[in-house]
């Protein structure tokens, strides 16, 4: 299998523009599903998990075509199938955000389950509660959860947690019910705003996306429309990190401040220069990085997806600090690697305490998930030696040309190939 090698790298210096987001594109590719005309989707990254959520539409009867680099056009006026097989599903829990739009297109939608992942338990028990709550009878069996409904009426559905992919998948169902759907404790991020204002451009009529109350008012129909998606902030954070883990100076193109606040407040606690423009970022490093604490939270605390990158800048940090995983109840698996490259880590329930250590060492190491690569990527630039990381189809999934990327800015990352 491929490998990343990273060496020692130079201070990163330069300029790198960020891709859009994967976790903005993947929902509004599912919700292309709920369109009668053709949708054309722009600022697509080239991702594995693009091209998963592609083949999960044609699967379905959808036709797409991305013949032209960072454009896509969705046609699903006739959809043939309700169902999303196994394969495709395990391949990319994302898949599953294809249920609500099916059973609002068809009444009727049978997805696998997608079980758990590295990160965790993953259940989907929020937007199952959703579906019910606007009409649809649910019926788990043999690895697959079908949902089928005559009528979708609106309601007011509350969610226990402020999921991401159930405010998602309830929203996009919601679009074609009769009346008024309202999520309460609905969640707040950017890539929930975007999708939005992608189904209020195919005539969705959707207010209040972005705060935890969102009012979904049913149309009949939906047109086609042509949607920019927005950049991607984890990558963006991910550039951050580099430039401040390296002690470089680094200017972050197609990077919204205003979706990185808890990145850029926790990078000036440590010490790190980032100044904000308006769709630019730039970060420079001052010497040594001190230590904070991190407690990862739902939209607008601090993300998930950028606690592992931000521990990997922690563990060179001057002084202890403690990093809080609230989202996820597994999210730790990069801990283990990297203390193989010579961090200081303990791991005390949903705490990690990092007493930062005067430097690490390359080694063998795994990408357990996406953004654990991500991070022994980071830690990679700045050990002694050579750092191997294997299991990278991770890193794929989440991060276009990664390695070409950082090689712009002066790091020594090269890819091995399939063996
Ligand atoms: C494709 C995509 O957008 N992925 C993102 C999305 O994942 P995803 O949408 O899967 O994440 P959720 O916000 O749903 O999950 C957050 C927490 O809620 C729990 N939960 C979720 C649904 C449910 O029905 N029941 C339940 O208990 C999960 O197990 C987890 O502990 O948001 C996460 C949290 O910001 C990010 O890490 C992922 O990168
Ligand atoms: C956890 C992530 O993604 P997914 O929900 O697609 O697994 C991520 O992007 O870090």
């Amino acid at each position: 299998m491929a490998k990343l090698i990273v060496e020692k790298s130079a201070p990163l210096k330069g300029t790198v523009k960020v891709s859009g987001a994967k976790n903005s594109v993947l929902p509004i590719i599912a919700a292309s599903l709920l369109a009668q005309e053709t949708c054309v989707l722009e600022e697509i990254p080239g991702l594995k998990d693009v091209e998963v959520i592609c083949e999960v539409l044609e699967s379905i009867g959808a036709k797409v075509n991305s013949s032209k680099k960072g454009i896509i056009e969705i046609h699903s006026s006739t959809l043939e199938h309700f169902e999303a097989p196994y394969e495709l599903i395990r391949k990319m829990r994302a898949s599953f955000l294809v249920m609500g739009p099916l059973l609002a297109r068809k009444g009727r939608a049978r997805i696998a389950l997608p079980g758990g992942c590295a990160i965790g338990t993953r259940p989907i028990d929020l937007h199952l509660k959703g579906f019910q709550a606007l009409g649809a009878r649910i019926e788990l069996g043999h690895g697959y959860v079908e949902a089928v409904a005559d009528k979708l009426i609106g309601n007011k559905i509350y969610l226990d947690f402020p999921s991401v992919g159930a405010t998602e998948n309830i929203m996009m169902a919601a679009t074609m019910a009769e009346g008024i759907t309202m999520i309460e404790n609905a969640a707040e991020e950017p890539e929930i705003v975007d999708l939005a204002n992608f189904l209020n451009s195919l005539g969705a009529k959707i207010k209040g996306a972005g705060t935890d109350t969102i009012k979904i008012q049913g149309v009949k129909e939906l047109k086609g429309s042509k949607h920019t998606v927005i950049p991607d902030r984890i990558e963006a954070g991910t550039f951050m990190i580099a430039a401040a883990i390296t002690g470089g100076d680094v200017t972050i193109l197609n990077a919204l401040p205003d979706h990185l606040k808890p990145i850029i407040a926790k990078l000036r606690e440590c010490g790190v220069t980032v100044e904000e423009y308006d769709e630019h970022v730039r970060v420079k490093a001052n010497g040594q990085v001190m230590a904070t604490d991190i407690k990862t939270l739902p939209y607008p605390g601090f993300p998930t997806d950028m606690q592992a990158q931000f521990m990997s800048l922690l563990t060179v940090a001057s002084g202890t600090s403690v990093v809080i995983e609230t989202v996820f109840e597994n999210r730790f698996m990069h801990v283990d690697e990297l203390k193989r490259m010579g961090a200081n880590i303990k791991i005390e329930g949903r705490s990690a305490v990092v007493q930062g250590v005067d430097g690490l060492q390359g080694a063998q190491v795994k990408a357990t998930d996406l953004r654990a690569g991500a991070a022994l990527i980071l830690a990679g630039m700045i050990a002694e030696g050579k750092t191997e990381i294997s299991d990278i189809h991770h890193i794929d999934r989440g991060y276009v040309e990664i390695e070409e990327k950082l090689r712009g800015l002066g790091a020594k990352i090269t890819r091995t190939k399939d063996e």
